[in-house]
């Protein structure tokens, strides 16, 4: 799949612009805080109908205006499919092929997209939630079920650090309605924990011989879905329910005191294993640039395989960190099959290949013009 088209009205810098794209690559070049950033950012809000950046909406709508629009057009196998998305203070609206969605899960997943930027190195050496973030918005794309299950699931931890809160600083908790839900917090954090280990088996299938090929054939990287509560991806639904069970139980004197539950989805991780040691405290910058890169890249396969159509690329200021024969690697992994979004201020540190294969655009306070 493809964007074909972007329109943007009062969207962060932008007051009015419609820019159309190459199917192969696309450079947004331009000095500092000129809207490289926000060009990448509005693709990605088109995708996941929120910023990688920010979870405040409100930042997105550009300063002194009601109201944002992001509009695009996007090229898939069977045809053209307008996406619209509408942004408020009072929240947002989004339309598939002109037809409002009553639910935002059923508009996630039309355009899918992976996002490569600064940032995602803190995937490695950055906290859990970074890590737990990335799970949950790379498997909401592939999985509309899934993003209802976390929805779901959150809601329920909602109402049961609610009890927990009401009761906390006491010793015993004989309330009927915290049993009822902890039995469906229960049900739902093995859901959730369950659809987390297939997507890291996918991951690692893929992830697996990209980072051997980046790294030459030095490394191999193992990545795999840690969970606070000591579930195993090999256990049955029941043994992870019973288990789940046993350790809130154990837990509920602690519980009782901070106010909040302490074992579930929320508190797992993800973890990164380099020859089998840990990337995120033994591994050195460049290890850690390759593991992110290499989940990257696997991220583009796997949505290949699970969708059936290539997704597409974001590189956000991150092509010209890496060096040349990882560019490469990168530009040989797609092929020109793969849409790609590069942001640069300079073309100094994109490899020749790239510059040939490009439609610049430059971008100056929120305008953008195009070169051939
Ligand atoms: N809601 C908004 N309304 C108007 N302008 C905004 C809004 N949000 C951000 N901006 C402006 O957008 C500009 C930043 O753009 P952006 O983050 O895209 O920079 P960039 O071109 O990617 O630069 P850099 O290379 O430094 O990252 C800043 O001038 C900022 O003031």
């Amino acid at each position: 799949m493809y964007i074909e088209r972007l329109e943007l009205k009062d969207y962060r810098n932008y007051d009015s612009i419609q820019l159309d794209f190459s199917s192969k690559i696309n450079v947004f070049i331009g000095e500092n805080a000129q809207g490289k950033t926000n060009l990448m950012e509005s693709l990605y809000v088109l995708s996941m109908a929120k910023s990688h950046r920010t979870a405040n909406d409100k930042e997105l709508i550009r300063w002194d205006a009601d109201y944002g629009k992001i509009k695009g057009d996007i090229q898939k196998k069977y045809g053209r499919l307008p996406l619209e998305l509408i942004l408020s203070k009072k929240g947002k609206k989004a339309k598939v092929n002109h037809l409002e969605q009553t639910k935002l899960s059923y508009y996630i997943g039309q355009l899918n997209v992976v996002m490569f930027a600064p940032e995602d190195l803190y995937l490695v050496k950055g906290s859990p939630q970074v890590r737990r973030r990335f799970l949950d918005m790379e498997i909401g794309q592939i999985s509309p079920v899934y993003l209802h299950d976390l929805l779901h699931f959150q809601k329920v931890l909602k109402q049961r650090n609610h009890i927990l809160k009401q009761h906390q600083g006491k010793s015993l908790l004989n309330d009927v309605m915290f049993d009822v839900y902890t039995e469906q917090y229960i049900d739902a954090a093995v859901k959730v924990i369950q659809k987390r280990f297939q997507f890291m088996d996918l991951l690692q299938k893929w992830a697996e011989p990209i980072h051997f090929g980046i790294s030459r054939g030095l490394e191999k990287l193992t990545v795999s879905y840690h969970t606070a509560s000591g579930i195993k991806a090999d256990w049955s639904e029941n043994e992870m329910k019973e288990h789940l069970e046993k350790r809130l139980f154990e837990s509920q004197k602690r519980e009782l005191d901070r106010g909040v539950t302490l074992t579930g989805p929320h508190r797992d991780d993800l973890q990164f294993f380099v020859n089998n040691y840990d990337v995120q405290t033994f591994g050195s910058q460049g290890q850690q640039r390759t593991t992110a890169l290499s989940l990257k890249l696997a991220e583009i396969e796997l949505i290949k395989q699970e969708v059936g159509e290539a997704p597409v690329l974001l590189l956000d200021d991150v092509l010209s960190e890496l060096d040349d024969y990882r560019q490469s690697h990168l530009l040989n992994t797609i092929q020109g099959d793969v849409q790609t979004f590069v942001t640069t201020t300079s073309v100094d540190g994109l490899a020749h290949e790239t510059i040939q294969q490009a439609q610049m655009f430059h971008v100056e306070q929120g305008a953008v013009v195009i070169k051939q």
